[in-house]
């Protein structure tokens, strides 16, 4: 029968030929194996004055390939050409070129590599010696004091140069393993190969999948296993003057690797890092002959799937009895590592891009394996497989095929249907773990003779994201310059920044030190540091203080940092929050044009925003007692005042606010006309705490018995009228039920407390007794107190207060630490301007210290509030009706910049916190920051 290929057997041999003397001037000979052959080729003397062909002459070196190889090909059954292939001293010809040539190469084209005829001449008449060479003892490399396949004592025998050309002859048979019907017929009938089943049909004319095989460059460079045409080759020794090849010439002729990943690339299961479960799933899987018919190895790139792929895959053919597979040494090993393995195929996904090669790929997988076990096909990047291609496969598993295994590999499993997935043995292969790396890169290092810093390593382990090979190629990188490993060299290469630089920025952040903070993060990110990067180093490095892994190697003021922050409580919560805020930070960043600016925004929320949560933290943990602190009266036992958190005896203002309370309670009493009246409030009522916003004052009153507390309730307007009297501005009077008064709360010595949540931050304890001197109360309105919404507001605007605390303490200039607690939830404000900017009342916010009412001015709305801290600085809060929304505006003289807090403040109502999730406001006045600068 007429077989197409052997139309064009001499073509493909011309081609490679010249394929080879080109690969030739490419690659190094020192380094890469195919220049081997193109060395010989190039010594090769053509001989083109011949008519009917080629003659090539090659010199002693390339001869020896030919020492024992056939010398005929077989005839050409269809053109009637005879192609010989003749071995006369130095000189091969090769015959058959003729005038048809053009045509038949333009013929032959598409299975080039099926096609080399004087190859294949050597193979198909070495096929009979296949046997005789192929038996584990002739192809037993010389590896002293190793016991291969555990059978007694090891071989001492080596293979005659010649008796392995033989083999390597008859293993090197070009082309698809696929072969054609009429080969598969042929060859059939001599019981070295049939197919199992002729999927293809009759009209199967050969595979063509030899494209499929001959992967992409990359997998020519790295893959020695691949059944590239270019694998498909004599060996050949090195000087030509070699007569036995042993285990090491063999090794070697796979290719010198080319870097440390591939020269340390995993060839057992026991070399594989972090794998621990898939190695001994698939080891135990192939020594007990439990193999399924399709596996599915998926995770991040460079963490060792294609080479588990490969181990697995010689594991599967390899012929050692023992548990410890693939052994290395048997045949099958040894054929596999050389890549001559004729059974294994790794197929490039993106190459089964056609359905004849889909066809191919699975009419090939059907024949029986040429020698080993099964026929494995290790399908890299499977997830671009067309669903055609998926179909055929899985298609095909129902067929009882016994021998074909494929293993599909991919980083992208998302990309691969559920369908088909639900087919496959699945492995997932996770990232390597840092200290995994490390102790392979160390090892590594030792092993190549690299100086290192164990903190560079530690370094290049981080960066590498957990994929090993990014690892090894970075030390390779490294290892060029021919220094020592250094954390500076490994930041210079990486382009980042090192952890003293960062802790640097990040102390100053989180100490809202604007000026050294924008100068820092500007210095950083000038010296080519990518912001998005800077934002993701310092991200890690922030999750590393947080979860203990203090850094070695670093400076004091780095050491001192950590100790600040990493073993406080206070600290991890501040590092908490800038997580938080960077994590943020990084989705702007990937839209964003002006990724500096934002990064600089990021970090100037550190101190301020982180600070907001601090205190809602704070005062959630003391809730009880800042919303209903009138109430309870638990807390006066405390030595701690809840205003500054300082110790009472050091709170300065506390017996003076007190007394304040006191002598307005005593004075607006004091007003009322009746005098039984007078005596009840006197006696039973008790003022414990007022709030005064611009306009108006909430007064808290509170009465011990519910029947007391409805008795008050009908004079609630006298009270009020009389605490207006005093307060001179409108009073709210809120009654409420106490569990118990103060004990002789009307004497005074009375126990009395309340609290005072003033702009000033101070939460005043005003337990105290005995003071006598009384300030005017008409400075309890002005700051620090605050004046809520507008003159004109409803009476359910009138019920809203806020309040704004800070614990900061008078000498102590930052940080600010406010807290929003606002006892309202709806507002009819807009805060927001119709084109989504902040509102008019923060338009231009023309902060300048002194001028409170300007501020007051500028920041005043409808919706908008102004208060003044105590040493000057100022805070607008600006409050909408949807979804309880709070925009928190803060500035602080001590600062260069004015900036947002957003998210972080909490607003609590009465019944319950409601955490302020709006950040618009923020991040616009974030966005606006540089405007404001003063
Ligand atoms: N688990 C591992 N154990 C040992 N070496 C590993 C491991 N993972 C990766 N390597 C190293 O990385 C190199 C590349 O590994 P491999 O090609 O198997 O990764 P991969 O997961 O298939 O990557 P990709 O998905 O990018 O193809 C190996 O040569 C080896 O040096
Ligand atoms: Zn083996």
């Amino acid at each position: 029968m007429s077989d197409p290929r052997r139309n064009s057997v001499d073509i493909p041999l011309t081609k490679t030929l010249v394929q080879l003397k080109r690969v030739r001037s490419l690659r190094d000979p020192s380094t890469y194996s195919l220049s081997k052959l193109a060395t010989t080729l190039e010594n090769a003397n053509w001989d083109t004055n011949s008519i009917n062909g080629v003659t090539l002459n090659l010199t002693k070196a390339a001869n020896h390939h030919m020492n024992g190889g056939p010398t005929e090909c077989e005839n050409n059954k269809t053109t009637g050409h005879k192609t010989s292939y003749h071995r006369k001293a130095n000189v091969v010809k090769i015959r058959g070129l003729n005038q048809n040539r053009p045509k038949l190469v333009h013929k032959a084209r598409p299975r080039k590599s099926l096609d080399s005829s004087c190859v294949r001449g050597i193979s198909n008449s070495a096929a009979n010696q296949v046997e005789e060479v192929n038996s584990y003892e002739k192809l037993q490399p010389d590896i002293p004091g190793k016991c291969p396949s555990g059978k007694g004592t090891p071989s001492k025998k080596k293979l005659s140069y010649p008796n392995f050309l033989k083999a390597s002859a008859a293993m090197s048979r070009v082309g698809s393993p696929c072969i054609s019907v009429s080969e598969a017929r042929t060859n059939g009938t001599d019981g070295t190969r049939v197919r199992s089943n002729d999927v293809a049909g009759s009209n199967f004319s050969g595979c063509g999948i030899s494209y499929c095989w001959s992967v992409g460059s990359r997998y020519r460079d790295l893959n020695p296993y691949s059944d590239s045409e270019d694998l498909e080759r004599p060996l050949l020794s090195t000087d030509g003057t070699g007569t036995e090849v042993t285990f090491k010439d063999i090794t070697s002729f796979a290719g010198t690797p080319r870097n440390l990943s591939q020269k340390f690339r995993p060839k057992t299961f026991n070399d594989l890092i972090g794998l621990n479960v898939a190695s001994q799933s698939l080891l135990y899987s192939s020594c007990k002959g439990k193999v399924a018919p399709i596996y599915l190895f998926h995770g991040p790139r460079g963490t060792g799937k294609t080479s588990t792929a490969r181990i697995f895959a010689a594991s599967l053919n390899c012929l050692s009895l023992e548990d410890q597979r693939p052994c290395g040494f048997c045949r099958e090993c040894v054929l596999f590592q050389s890549g001559k393995s004729r059974d294994v195929k790794e197929i490039d996904g993106t190459k089964i891009d056609r359905s004849s090669k889909v066809k191919a790929l699975v009419a090939s997988a059907s024949l029986v394996p040429y020698s080993s076990r099964f026929r494995v096909f290790i399908i890299d990047e499977c997830h671009v497989l067309r669903d055609e291609a998926w179909s055929a496969i899985l298609k095909s598993l129902d067929e009882p095929y016994r021998h074909s295994v494929y293993i599909m590999v991919t980083s992208d499993i998302e990309a691969v249907p559920r369908s088909y997935l639900s087919h496959c043995q699945k492995y997932h292969f996770p990232k390597i773990k840092p200290a995994d790396i490390i102790y392979r890169l160390q090892r590594i290092c030792v092993e190549e003779g690299l100086e290192f810093e164990n903190d560079a390593i530690q370094l290049i382990a981080g960066k590498s994201n957990g994929s090993l090979r990014d690892a090894e190629t970075m030390l390779d990188q490294l290892g060029l310059l021919g220094k020592q490993i250094t954390v500076t060299l490994v930041n210079e290469l990486n382009g980042s920044v090192s952890d003293d630089d960062l802790i640097e920025l990040l102390d100053l952040a989180l100490s809202s030190d604007t000026t050294n903070t924008v100068r820092k993060a500007r210095e950083l990110m000038s010296s080519s540091v990518d912001p998005l990067q800077l934002v993701s180093q310092l991200a890690n490095l922030i999750m590393d203080i947080l979860s203990g892994r203090c850094q070695s190697g670093l400076s004091d003021i780095s050491k001192n940092f950590l100790g600040r922050y990493a073993l406080a409580e206070t600290g991890m919560k501040r590092l908490r929050h800038a997580l938080k805020i960077l994590s943020e930070a990084e989705k702007h960043l990937r839209t964003s044009k002006n990724q500096s600016t934002w990064v600089t925004v990021a970090l100037l929320q550190f101190g301020s925003a982180e600070s907001s949560l601090l205190e809602s933290n704070d005062t959630q943990s003391r809730a009880g007692y800042c919303r209903d602190e009138w109430v309870s009266r638990d807390n006066l036992s405390s030595a701690i005042c809840y205003a500054c958190s300082h110790d009472k005896s050091n709170c300065s203002e506390r017996r003076c606010r007190r007394l304040k309370l006191e002598n307005i309670w005593r004075r607006a009493v004091g007003k009322c006309q009746s005098k039984s009246i007078k005596n009840f409030l006197r006696k039973e009522g008790y003022l414990s705490s007022v709030h005064v916003t611009e306009e108006l004052a909430i007064a808290e009153v509170g009465f011990g018995h519910p029947d007391l507390l409805s008795k008050a309730e009908k004079i609630q307007n006298l009270i009020s009228t009389s605490l207006q009297h005093e307060l001179g501005c409108d009073v709210e009077v809120r009654l409420k039920l106490v569990s118990s008064l103060p004990a002789s709360h009307d004497a005074k010595s009375k126990k009395q407390s309340f609290s005072l949540l003033s702009c000033s931050g101070r939460q005043q304890d005003l337990s105290e007794s005995g003071l006598t001197d009384i300030d005017d109360p008409t400075k309890l309105v002005e700051p620090p107190f605050i004046k809520l919404g507008p003159a004109s507001a409803s009476e359910d605007d009138t019920q809203r207060a806020v309040t704004i605390k800070s614990t900061q303490s008078e000498s102590d200039a930052m940080p600010k630490r406010f807290i929003l607690q606002n006892e309202y939830n709806r507002c009819s404000s807009k805060a927001m301007s119709e084109d989504g900017q902040y509102g008019p009342h923060i338009k231009e916010p023309d902060f300048q210290p002194s001028c409170f009412a300007r501020t007051r001015k500028l920041l005043r709305s409808d919706h908008a509030i102004c208060l003044r801290m105590q040493n000057q600085n100022k805070v607008g809060l600006a409050v909408s009706k949807k979804e309880y929304e709070a925009y928190f505006y803060a500035y602080d003289p001590t600062y260069t910049d004015c900036y947002g807090s957003n998210s972080q403040a909490t607003l609590s109502s009465r019944e319950e916190n409601l955490s302020m999730k709006n950040s618009r406001l923020g991040s616009m006045l974030c966005w606006r920051t540089p405007k404001y600068t003063i």
